[in-house]
């Protein structure tokens, strides 16, 4: 799926998607939680990973079922108020998908998180490798905001955001957005019965900002921040597709390809849709000098950067952070995302990667830079 633009034949090749399920659905309109449906989409989620694909869901609904349960009947404006209800919510909530993934024998986990979370480099691959290592083991990671402890300056505020910085994170071909609606319409269907359901457009075209509004009173954002969440998803090359939890196996016949809800695509395959994103980043942590024959196999084979090609580095630079290779006249040849913090990096410079693990102690990947993540200047 990585070498061309993703389009709708593209989902029945993913290996990893999204699934974000909005408060409406899953609280019955705010009835509380729908056991039925959940178990529908259990076993939807279940059916996905027999196909090989790792389904990560998220969740929404915690400040909904938490004010069914304290018997509120209106969304509290205070902050506090929200934080309780999440809290009360989210329990229930949580208990609910895993009793149905345990019906199929399957584990789920209860993954909270905030901005900070994801805006942290060193707690971004901390969550990274959490998450990957619960997919490995075939754990459904069941995902929310940290309702309860966060304030304004640390919310991603709704679930759509989330959601496609989730994708983001484990690299997922696809973000699906399941809500009350068929999907993105020209207007808003509450107020506008005659709306046509948008099938396709590119998730950065201008034109749709002007038809996507609000939500309802029990979720957040409505279609503006799906539209928002689809953008985001599509930096990293994903597709999104926002689509009713209430069809009929509806993520089954989303990967198979059939054409449901609104498909919003992005403009670049995932790998050019990285490179371009490491490509425009400006802060250069540290500087690595390397070699002729480096230069050469980067230039020329497109190459990862392997530590016996380097000479010298230079820098503050931490695992994951960005740096610029130059050859030994000082001309730049390359930007990528190192593997090493620099402290790592003045010990496996010059050495085979074989030889990595005997100078650390541990063998975090061969390469200084991967491939995937190295754009050659
Ligand atoms: N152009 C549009 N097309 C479809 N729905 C829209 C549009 N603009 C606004 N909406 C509203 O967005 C709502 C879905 O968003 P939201 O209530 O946040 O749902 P969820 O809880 O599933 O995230 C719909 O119920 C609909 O009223
Ligand atoms: N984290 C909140 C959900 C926020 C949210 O985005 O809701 P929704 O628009 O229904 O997906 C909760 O669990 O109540």
């Amino acid at each position: 799926m990585s070498a061309q633009v993703p389009d709708r034949a593209s989902l029945d090749r993913a290996r990893c998607v999204v699934v974000k399920i909005g408060s409406s659905l899953l609280t019955n309109d705010g009835r509380g939680l729908d056991e039925v449906a959940i178990g529908g989409w259990v076993d939807q989620l279940i059916a996905l990973r027999a196909l090989g694909i790792a389904p990560v869901l998220v969740s929404s609904g915690a400040v909904a079922e938490g004010m069914v349960r304290l018997g509120w009947h209106s969304r509290p404006s205070e902050l506090h108020e929200l934080q309780a209800a999440a809290a009360v919510g989210q329990s229930g909530l949580v208990q609910c998908w895993e009793g149905h993934f345990a019906r199929h024998g399957v584990r789920s986990a209860q993954i909270l998180l905030t901005h900070d979370d994801l805006s942290n480099r060193k707690r971004y691959l901390n969550a990274r490798s959490a998450l990957r290592t619960l997919i490995s083991l075939g754990v459904v990671p069941v995902i929310n905001e940290n309702d309860t402890v966060v304030t304004d300056e640390i919310r991603f505020g709704d679930n759509d955001t989330l959601g496609a910085l989730v994708a983001n994170l484990v690299e997922a071909e696809a973000l699906l957005l399941l809500t009350d609606q068929e999907g993105l319409f020209d207007a808003d269907p509450r107020s506008n019965p005659d709306a046509q359901l948008i099938e396709e457009c590119d998730a950065d075209d201008p034109r749709l900002d002007a038809v996507a509004g609000g939500g309802g009173l029990l979720g957040r954002g409505g279609m503006a921040t799906k539209l928002r969440a689809a953008r985001l998803a599509a930096r990293s090359g994903a597709l999104t597709v926002i689509a009713s939890g209430r069809q009929p196996d509806v993520l089954l016949r989303l990967l198979r390809g059939e054409s449901l809800g609104t498909l919003l695509k992005p403009e670049h395959a995932p790998i050019t849709a990285r490179k371009r994103w490491i490509a425009g980043q400006l802060q250069v942590r540290g500087t690595l000098v390397i070699d002729d024959g480096a230069v050469e196999v980067l230039r020329t084979h497109g190459s990862s950067l392997l530590p016996v090609g380097v000479r010298q580095v230079s820098g503050r630079f931490k695992r994951g952070d960005l740096v610029v290779c130059v050859d030994e006249r000082g001309e730049r040849v390359a930007k990528g995302l190192v593997n090493y913090d620099i402290a790592e990096a003045e010990l496996i410079i010059g050495a085979p990667s074989r030889e990595i693990e005997a100078r650390l102690g541990y063998v975090e990947s061969p390469e200084l830079i991967h491939r995937d993540n190295l754009v050659v200047l």
